[in-house]
C-alpha cells in the first residue's frame, strides 16, 4: 500500500513515523511537486491541484482537519483538485471534542460567574459584589449537533445548564432539547442565553448568526463562535453589542484570518478573541483514526467520517 502526505505546515516526518507505526506494511512518503508515483491513499491539507489531479486509482483522500470547507470551495473552482469518485474523509473528533468542551465550558462559566463584569469593575478599582445568575436563566443553545456539538452539549448538561441544540436532523442526546431545520430555528433561538456555533461552513449556514437570529435570543445574550468566521455577520454582532442586546462575544474564527489589525473586533471591550485554536489537529489521535479507517476500507467495510460532497460536510 502506498500513502502520500501533504500539509503546508505540519512536520511530515513526524506524521509519517506515526503512520508507519500503525501501518507497518505501508510505503509512506511526503508528496513533493513532480511526484506522480503510485498512491492508494492521500492525507492532505490545502493540497496543490497537481498532487491529486487524475489520481482516479486512489482509494480515499483524508482531510487533516474536521472542516472540509476550504477543500470543497477550491474543488468548486477547480474540479481537478479531487479525483472524481474517490471518497473524501475528514477527522472525526480525534481529540478535538475534548478541546471544544474545555473551551466552551470555561467560557460559559466565565460569563455565568460574571467574571466579565468583575473584570470591568476591577478596571475601575470598584469592590462591588453582584447578584448571582441562575442556571434556569442561562439556557445554552448549540448550533450544530454533530461530533463536536454533541460532545459540547453533553459537557454543559453535566454542569447543570439547560441545553438545546439545532441541527439538520433531530438528535436524542440525554438532557438536551433538540431542534431541527430552518422551521425550528426561531424556537431554538428564543430564550437562548449563550449561543455556541459548531456548524460546518456550507452555503446553507453562511451568515446564519445575523441580526435576525441574534434579536431572537434572550436579552443580555452571549455568542461563542467556534466553527467558521463566515457564519457570523460581524457588523450585526457589533450592532447587537452596542445596542445592549448582546452582553459579550468570544470569537475563535473570523471571515478573514489572521484578523486584520484594523478590525474593530480587536478593540471592542466585550469581545474576546483567540486565533483559531479552539481545537487543533492532534497528530497521534488523527493517525489512529486514519489508520483504522484505512484498515476498514481495505477490508471492504464502510467506516464513518466520509464527507457527503453534495451536502458539503
Ligand atoms: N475553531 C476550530 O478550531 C475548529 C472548528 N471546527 C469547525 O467545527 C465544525 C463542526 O465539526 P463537527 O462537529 O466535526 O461536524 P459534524 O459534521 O459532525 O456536525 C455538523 C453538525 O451541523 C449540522 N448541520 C449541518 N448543516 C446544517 C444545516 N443546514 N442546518 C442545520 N444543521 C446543520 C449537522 O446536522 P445533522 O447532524 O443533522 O447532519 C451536524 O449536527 C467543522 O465543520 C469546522 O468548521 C472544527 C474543528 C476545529
Ligand atoms: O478548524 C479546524 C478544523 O479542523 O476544521
Amino acid at each position: 500500500m502506498d500513502i502520500i502526505f501533504y500539509h503546508p505546515t505540519f512536520d511530515a516526518n513526524h506524521w509519517i513515523s506515526l503512520l508507519q507505526r500503525q501501518l507497518p506494511q505501508a510505503r509512506i512518503r511526503e508528496w513533493r511537486s513532480g511526484d506522480n508515483g503510485p498512491a492508494d491513499y492521500a492525507l492532505v491539507w490545502h493540497p496543490p491541484v497537481e498532487m491529486l489531479r487524475g489520481r482516479t486509482g486512489l482509494k480515499a483522500v483524508f482531510a487533516l482537519g474536521a472542516g472540509v470547507d476550504s477543500i470543497l470551495s477550491k474543488l468548486k473552482k477547480d474540479p481537478d483538485l479531487l479525483p472524481a469518485g474517490v471518497p473524501l474523509f475528514r477527522l472525526e473528533d480525534t481529540g478535538m471534542a475534548e478541546q471544544m468542551q474545555e473551551y466552551a465550558v470555561s467560557q460559559v462559566l466565565h460569563w455565568f460567574r460574571r467574571f466579565d463584569d468583575y473584570q470591568a469593575l476591577k478596571l475601575q478599582a470598584k469592590w462591588e459584589p453582584l447578584a448571582d445568575y441562575e442556571r434556569e436563566d442561562f439556557t445554552i443553545g448549540i448550533l450544530g449537533a454533530g461530533v463536536l456539538g454533541g460532545k459540547v452539549a453533553e459537557s454543559l448538561v453535566g454542569w447543570g445548564f439547560p441545553v438545546r441544540c439545532w441541527s439538520r436532523s433531530h438528535k436524542n442526546y440525554s438532557g438536551v432539547k433538540s431542534f431541527a431545520g430552518r422551521e425550528e430555528l426561531s424556537a431554538f433561538a428564543n430564550n437562548t442565553r449563550v449561543l455556541i456555533n459548531l456548524l460546518p461552513n456550507t452555503p446553507e449556514t453562511v451568515g446564519i448568526i445575523n441580526s435576525e437570529l441574534v434579536n431572537q435570543l434572550a436579552d443580555n445574550a452571549y455568542v461563542l463562535n467556534l466553527a467558521r468566521g463566515v457564519h457570523l455577520v460581524e457588523d450585526d454582532l457589533l450592532t447587537a453589542l452596542d445596542s445592549g442586546k448582546l452582553k459579550g462575544a468570544m470569537l475563535d474564527v473570523f471571515s478573514r484570518e489572521p484578523l486584520p489589525a484594523e478590525s474593530p473586533l480587536w478593540r471592542h471591550p466585550r469581545v474576546a478573541i483567540t486565533p483559531h485554536v479552539a481545537a487543533v489537529t492532534r497528530p497521534a489521535q488523527a493517525v489512529e483514526f486514519i489508520s483504522s479507517t484505512i484498515i476498514q476500507l481495505d477490508k471492504g467495510q464502510h467506516p464513518t467520517g466520509q464527507v457527503d460532497l453534495q451536502r458539503g460536510y
